[in-house]
């Protein structure tokens, strides 16, 4: 066994930058929000950047990156919102699993191990996404970006699984490609491993500090 899962029951994974590669649908539907707004075009290399800290943020960010930052809440709201439907309308167009992920995730559970999902995706856009790429058995448990109070880096999605499946912080693994799952991990006292071909807001996914890093989820197996 992967020495990352010495004595762990529990593997929480992160969504977006993790197991799948969303950027592309992601920032159709940024792109189209922003040509609703009369904004030009941010791009996918634009949009990798931006993504990890929910929705809002990212809209927030594509606004500010056109130079309508200082817009009012209202003009947040309503291009959030725009967002969200160009999102919901194809959520799963050019998203791609990683290499390595079905042959992970299918390994482990075979193993015994509980997994579950951890994203700061709002919580409307995980089923689709996992029944798109038939994802949905391998988890537990699924919890979004505002299915709680409080998101990554904040412990509380964390600790909020791992009590509900009945496994210590000890004995669980965060797995993600962000300092806000490293963090959120360390916070909640489980152990974090990290990949690096996420999203990181362009630094490398090491300075965070996390337990480990494996190239791919591949090497779990
Ligand atoms: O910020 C998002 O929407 C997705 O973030 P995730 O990396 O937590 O899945
Ligand atoms: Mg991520």
């Amino acid at each position: 066994m992967s020495p990352h899962l010495q004595g762990i029951q529990l593997i929480a994974f992160d969504l977006d930058g993790t197991l799948i590669d969303s950027v592309p649908d992601l920032a159709a539907a940024v792109d189209a929000m922003l040509a609703d707004l009369g904004l030009p075009p941010a791009g996918e290399a634009k949009v990798r950047d931006w993504v990890g800290n929910g929705s809002r943020k990212l809209v927030e960010r594509a606004l500010a990156h056109a130079g309508d930052g200082a817009g009012e809440a209202a003009g947040r709201e309503d291009a959030h919102e725009r967002f969200l439907r160009h999102y919901a309308a194809t959520p799963c167009a050019r998203t791609r699993l990683y290499p390595g992920v079905r042959e992970a995730l299918t390994a482990l559970k075979a193993q015994g191990f509980t997994l579950a999902l951890i994203t700061n995706k709002p919580e409307a856009f995980i089923a689709p996404i996992l029944s798109a790429l038939s994802l949905q058995a391998y988890f537990a448990m699924a919890v979004g970006g505002d299915s709680l109070p409080r998101k990554k880096p904040d412990p509380l999605p964390l600790t909020h699984v791992a009590e509900r499946l009945g496994v210590a912080p000890e004995a669980a693994l965060m797995v993600g490609d962000s300092r806000h799952d490293v963090e959120a991990g360390r916070r909640a006292g489980f152990r974090t491993l990290a990949v690096p071909y996420g999203y990181n807001h362009g630094e490398p996914v090491s300075l965070a500090g996390p337990d480990g890093e494996v190239e791919s989820l591949a090497e779990l197996v």
